[in-house]
Parts: structure tokens; C-alpha cells; sequence
């Protein structure tokens, strides 16, 4: 089964507003399939091979039908890239009520005072009542990793978790041992062969599940159901059509003990749909929506670069 068959195909490119983990636009695919629009984005440094699951992600959007939700609305942190602690501070005022925020560290080549600094400034807008998270993208070694988590504990006034402070399972475990505050794995289960591994390895408490990475909502929910770890659903940094995968799967959890990172469409210049899914007193509706022609027209991109996404298009369906 191929996406393209349904004709109505659109490749955007949408800028960002803060450089995000090296990302500066958003460039992908959207589809209306029989049961929806779809949503194929892969970042753009991955390999053919890599995008099979995102592909498979867009196919189970466009013909397939998603989970009952067991809930009407998913509480969402609001993402504060690796900026200035000023900039940290507007990003989590400017969050519509969000009372968890998760805080990006550990960026390549920038001083370890930077991201105590910009915690400590989350900690600020936020008051004392918020939670804080860090995800560091397997950025540090163990020793690093044990140090900075320690460190960052106190600059944030307690730790809500570390998110993928080690790039390797056997590193995660390692830390987890070490210091107090809970380590969730996201690149050690969206990026691993066997996403169970973190678990046998006691390398985690929480699981990072991104929709497109694990191949769809169906897939990411039965990963929820036999890992064993309470689950927070995050984005890859989706249009509003991509986005409403997640809330799909963080609204059919049985349990949603911890905010979703899903708050990530304000990070785009632009969306493709009249009321974007971004958070109202701290959380999403649980909404599909669809595309607005003019918003669509507006992102759409050039000719160049739609040829480059159909070709790469043709030959992940060529290995899925
Ligand atoms: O979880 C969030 O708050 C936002 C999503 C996010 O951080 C992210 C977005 C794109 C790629 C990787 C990541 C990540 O969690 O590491
Ligand atoms: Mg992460």
C-alpha cells in the first residue's frame, strides 16, 4: 500500500523559530488518505532505511483507524530549547498555563554554566509549584552525566527526571544508579532494534514514545503496554497534522501519570490548520484536524525541494 495513491499530496517547509538540536526548518509530506491526513516527516540527515517506521506512521494515519481516547484533553510541558536563561524565561510565561517544562541541555560546545543558568531561570518563571525536566540527547558521559544531574537537581529546585542523559543503554543504567533523580530513555527506545532492551537493562523509570519513530499510534500503544514504564508521549517536532498522532496515543494510555511534549507546534513559523493544537490551560484538546487550504498553500515548497521529498518518498516505499 502507497501513500501517494490517493493523490492530494503537499510538501511543506516550515522555518523554525529557535534552532532546535541543529534543526532550523521543518520539511515533510502531507497526505489525506480514506481515514485521515498523514503526516511524513523523517528529519532530514536520515538514512532511506531509518524513515521505514515514519513511513509506516503515515500509511496507519491515512488508512487505518486510531485508538478509542479514554480522555478529552493531554497535559503538555512546554520545550525550552538551549537559549539564553531571558529567552528561557519568556518561552515558559509564554506557555498557556503549562505547569511542567522541559529544558534542553548538554547542546555540543556550549559551558556547563549556560544550562544551570537556564534552569535556574525556568525555576523563576515558573514557580515553585512547576516541574522540571531536562533532556540532554545522550550528550554526556556517565561522570558528566552524574555531575550535571546532581548540579541541575539543585539549580531547578528538584528534578521532575533526566531524559537520555548517556547515549547507551549500558551508560543509562550506570547513572541511574548514581544519582536520585528518575532517567527516561527516548533516543534508547525511538533509535534501538529492541526498544525493551532499557528495560533489562534497568537502565530507566520513565519511556520517552514519539509516534512516527515507532511506526504509528498502534505500535508506539502496544510498546506502552509491554514495556512496564510509565510512558510520556513527545513530538518530533510535527505540524498540527502530525501532532494530533500523539494526542491520539496519549489520549488511549490507560495511565498518563506526566505531562506529554507535545507543545511543539509553536516552535514552527507556521501550521497548516486554522486552530492549531497548541495548549489551552496547560493541555491539548483531543482533536484531529485538518488542513486549511490557504495555510497549506502558504508553507508549501519549492519545486526543488518537492521533487527531493517525492524521490525520497518513492524509495522508502521502495523498503517498506
Ligand atoms: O518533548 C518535547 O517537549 C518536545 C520534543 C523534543 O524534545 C524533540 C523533538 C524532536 C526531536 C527530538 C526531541 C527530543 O525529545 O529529544
Ligand atoms: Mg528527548
Amino acid at each position: 500500500m502507497i501513500i501517494r495513491a490517493d493523490g492530494d499530496l503537499h510538501v511543506f517547509a516550515v522555518a523554525m523559530r529557535n534552532r532546535f538540536r541543529g534543526i532550523t526548518v521543518r520539511e515533510g509530506i502531507l497526505v489525506r488518505g480514506p481515514a485521515g491526513w498523514a503526516e511524513f516527516s523523517p528529519f532530514l540527515d536520515y538514512d532511506d532505511a531509518t524513515c521505514v517506521p515514519w513511513l509506516r506512521a503515515a500509511r496507519e494515519a491515512a488508512y487505518d483507524v486510531w485508538p478509542t481516547p479514554v480522555r478529552d484533553a493531554v497535559p503538555v510541558n512546554c520545550t525550552v530549547p538551549a537559549v539564553g536563561p531571558e529567552q528561557a524565561h519568556e518561552v515558559v510565561c509564554r506557555s498557556a498555563g503549562c505547569r511542567t517544562a522541559k529544558v534542553k541541555v548538554a547542546e555540543p560546545g556550549r559551558p556547563e554554566s549556560d544550562d544551570l543558568a537556564r534552569v535556574e531561570a525556568v525555576r523563576d518563571a515558573l514557580g515553585p509549584d512547576g516541574r522540571i525536566r531536562v533532556d540532554a540527547n545522550g550528550g554526556w558521559d556517565v561522570d558528566t552525566a552524574t555531575r550535571m544531574i546532581t548540579w541541575l537537581d539543585k539549580a531547578a529546585g528538584g528534578l521532575e527526571y533526566a531524559e537520555q542523559p548517556c547515549a547507551s543503554v549500558e551508560e543509562l543504567a550506570q547513572v541511574r544508579r548514581r544519582v536520585d533523580v528518575p532517567i527516561a530513555a527516548d533516543e534508547s527506545i525511538r533509535q534501538a532494534a529492541d526498544p525493551y532492551r532499557v528495560v533489562r537493562h534497568e537502565a530507566a523509570d520513565i519511556a520517552v514514545l514519539k509516534v512516527q519513530p515507532l511506526g504509528g499510534v498502534l505500535s508506539a500503544l502496544r510498546i506502552a503496554e509491554q514495556i512496564g514504564l510509565p510512558v510520556v508521549v513527545s513530538s518530533a517536532l510535527e505540524t498540527s497534522i502530525g501532532i494530533a498522532g500523539g494526542v491520539a496515543l496519549a489520549a488511549a494510555l490507560p495511565e498518563l501519570p506526566y505531562a506529554c511534549g507535545l507543545a511543539t507546534v509553536s516552535m514552527l513559523t507556521a501550521d497548516v490548520v486554522a486552530h492549531p493544537l497548541v495548549p489551552v490551560d496547560g493541555a491539548l484538546p483531543v482533536v484531529r484536524p485538518e488542513p486549511d487550504p490557504a495555510r497549506l498553500a502558504a508553507v508549501a515548497a519549492d519545486e526543488a525541494t518537492r521533487q527531493r521529498w517525492l524521490e525520497r518518498l518513492d524509495r522508502v516505499e521502495g523498503l517498506a
